[in-house]
């Protein structure tokens, strides 16, 4: 079980380690247009899985939205406090 702002800080220190096999890396390395393409599916999955599947299914699929969220934050630069003022 990992926290949003846990995750966040694990990301932030992929980003700046840039470890061999980390996704995270990979996916930042493709840039803003590729991260939000997945933003966008795992956005369309989590609507699929809240309608259609299991609450455990509609819980994974936003895990990966929020995933993605935070990887779209980080390759802009932002931080939670970035965001957490607009909550
Ligand atoms: N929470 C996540 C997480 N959620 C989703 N994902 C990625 O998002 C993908 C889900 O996308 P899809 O459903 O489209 O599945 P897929 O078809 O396999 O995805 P692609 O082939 O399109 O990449 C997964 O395969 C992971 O690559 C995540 N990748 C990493 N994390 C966390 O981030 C941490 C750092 O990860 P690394 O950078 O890979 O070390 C990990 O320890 C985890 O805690």
């Amino acid at each position: 079980m990992t926290s949003f702002n846990e995750l966040f800080q694990k990301l932030s220190e992929r980003a700046a380690a840039r470890p061999e096999g980390s996704g995270t890396v990979t996916l930042l390395d493709k840039g803003v247009h590729a991260i939000g393409k997945k933003l966008v599916e795992e956005a369309a999955e989590a609507w699929m899985a809240a309608e259609y599947e299991t609450d455990e299914e509609a819980a994974e699929e936003i895990s990966q939205l929020l995933y993605h969220a935070q990887v779209m934050m980080i390759a802009k630069g932002l931080s939670l406090a970035d965001v957490e003022k607009y909550l």
